[in-house]
């Protein structure tokens, strides 16, 4: 939820950069222990990502919060999940879950950050499905993307 305070993964950056985005998507999980939710439905996901790092860019920026949401808004917003390359119907680790998404996200971020030579760390991603569901994906420390 847009505004919500958000648990903090522990850490010893200097800066921490929040983001906040939601995007619509639908999916379904392709196995029969998710009942209901094997038939195509959609969310309003919200998701908050954390970046770290001890040096900032060129504009002061450990990375431009458009940039953020771009990678992620511009992937999935208005698209069945289960289509995108990332996900697949036959491995239970690329199911379209809210698990799985979140890792996901923190994976697209942390590629497009292993570019950048000030190296910031995407630490954390919560991800709400629904008002009631949410996951929050940390990557282990040294096993960024
Ligand atoms: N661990 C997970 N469990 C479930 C996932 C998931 O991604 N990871 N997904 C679903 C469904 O896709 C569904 O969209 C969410 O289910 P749920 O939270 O049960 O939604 P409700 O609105 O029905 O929940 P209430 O308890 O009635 O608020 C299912 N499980
Ligand atoms: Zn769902």
């Amino acid at each position: 939820m847009i505004q919500q305070i958000y648990p903090s993964p522990s850490h010893e950056y200097e800066f921490e950069l929040n983001k906040d985005m939601h995007f619509a998507a639908s999916h379904y999980i392709p196995h029969e222990d998710a009942g209901d939710c094997q038939k195509v439905h959609g969310h309003t996901y919200y998701a908050n990502i954390t970046i770290g790092g001890n040096e900032l860019d060129d504009s002061g920026f450990l990375i431009n919060f458009k940039h953020i949401k771009k990678l992620i808004h511009k992937r999935f917003d208005h698209t069945l999940l289960n289509k995108d390359s990332l996900f697949s119907d036959e491995d239970p680790m690329k199911f379209p879950t809210t698990e799985v998404v979140a890792k996901t996200v923190c994976e697209i971020i942390q590629e497009h950050l292993d570019t950048l030579e000030h190296h910031p760390v995407c630490l954390q991603v919560f991800l709400r499905e629904t008002p009631t569901s949410y996951v929050i994906y940390r990557p282990k420390k040294g096993r960024v993307s």
